[in-house]
């Protein structure tokens, strides 16, 4: 793995309704992940948190069906930038969210640089809605979608292309919350989902070990993004969406360790820590154990 990360903070909550996300940053740092990988003997440099524009109280009482869409469009246009040029620096970009509409920037910066960039969705949810589709109007329901190139211009057009990525290149593991729009894309277009029926009757290292080895032989880039209400709500409670019957700690941690052994991962995120509903910042302290896991922390 590359030793030289880059952390970059969203204090993004404009995708959702729930107050709080935007402080999953400094909770997460607070757990201690610059120790953790510093430990680890990686090069960190923390860059801070993107600044996000408030929406005023007229655009607020608005009901339209993509809340706060310029705010999260222009933070996301900022968090694809800056991911672009820590990789032209040849650093790892490590993304703390904040809700999971900024896997939309991630991705924008980040997908340049490959041909064939996958991505490992890891998450209760498909994130697969767009405006047509979305029960919510929450950005943070559509990142997936807009990364594939569905949904309006504003959200697939940023940094100017689109898509970002390819259908066969995705993997969602994890999933157990899927609106009825999001099981129709997925059937049309065949994206490769593990839900919780096929992780409970193949056991998660089966899982892992079919997701690496499909996207090592398609894809010249890894970038993942996990969700913490992917985890169950017992061991993570600290999300805005949660669904009971998730992925425990320990499968959790044995995802990261397999993903770290295959040397393939080129960018990752963790989103939607929200330390208002956590248990004493429980699900940061998971989040950063699991950061620990993914960049190759072992007991032997
Ligand atoms: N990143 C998340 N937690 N997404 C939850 C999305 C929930 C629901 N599917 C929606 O579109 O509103
Ligand atoms: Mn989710
Ligand atoms: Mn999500």
């Amino acid at each position: 793995m590359n030793e030289n990360i880059s952390i970059i903070g969203v204090p993004m909550d404009l995708g959702q309704c729930r107050r709080g996300v935007d402080m999953g940053p400094s909770a997460i740092r607070y757990a201690g992940v610059i120790e953790r990988l510093e430990q680890l003997k990686y090069d960190i440099d923390d860059l801070g948190d993107i600044s996000i524009s408030r929406p005023d109280r007229k655009q607020r009482e608005q009901k339209n069906k993509l809340r706060n869409l310029p705010q999260v469009a222009e933070a996301n246009e900022e968090l694809g930038k800056m991911v672009d040029e820590e990789i032209k620096k040849q650093r790892f970009p490590l993304i703390l969210g904040g809700d999971h509409s900024i896997a939309i920037g991630s991705l924008a910066g980040i997908s340049k640089h490959y041909e064939n960039l996958g991505v490992i969705w890891y998450d209760a949810h498909g994130d697969l809605n767009s405006d047509k589709t979305s029960p919510s109007g929450n950005i943070h329901g559509m990142p997936l979608a807009a990364n594939l190139g569905v949904g309006i211009e504003r959200l697939t057009h940023i940094l100017g292309y689109s898509p970002k990525i390819k259908p066969e290149n995705v993997v969602i593991i994890g999933a157990r919350c899927l609106d009825p729009g999001e099981k129709d894309y997925i059937r049309d277009l065949g994206i490769k989902v593990y839900t919780m029926h096929e992780i409970d009757l193949m056991g998660l290292p089966k899982v892992m070990a079919e997701t690496i080895d499909y996207l090592e032989a398609r894809t010249d880039g890894l970038h993942l993004s996990l969700d913490l209400d992917g985890l169950d709500p017992s061991e993570a409670p600290g999300v805005g969406t949660p669904v009971i019957g998730g992925l425990t700690y320990r499968e959790s941690h044995l995802a990261m360790e397999m993903l770290a052994e295959s040397n393939l991962l080129t960018s990752a995120e963790f989103v939607e820590v929200n330390p208002i509903l956590d248990d004493k910042n429980k699900t940061a302290s998971v989040a950063v154990g699991l950061i620990g896991s993914l960049f190759g922390e072992k007991l032997k």
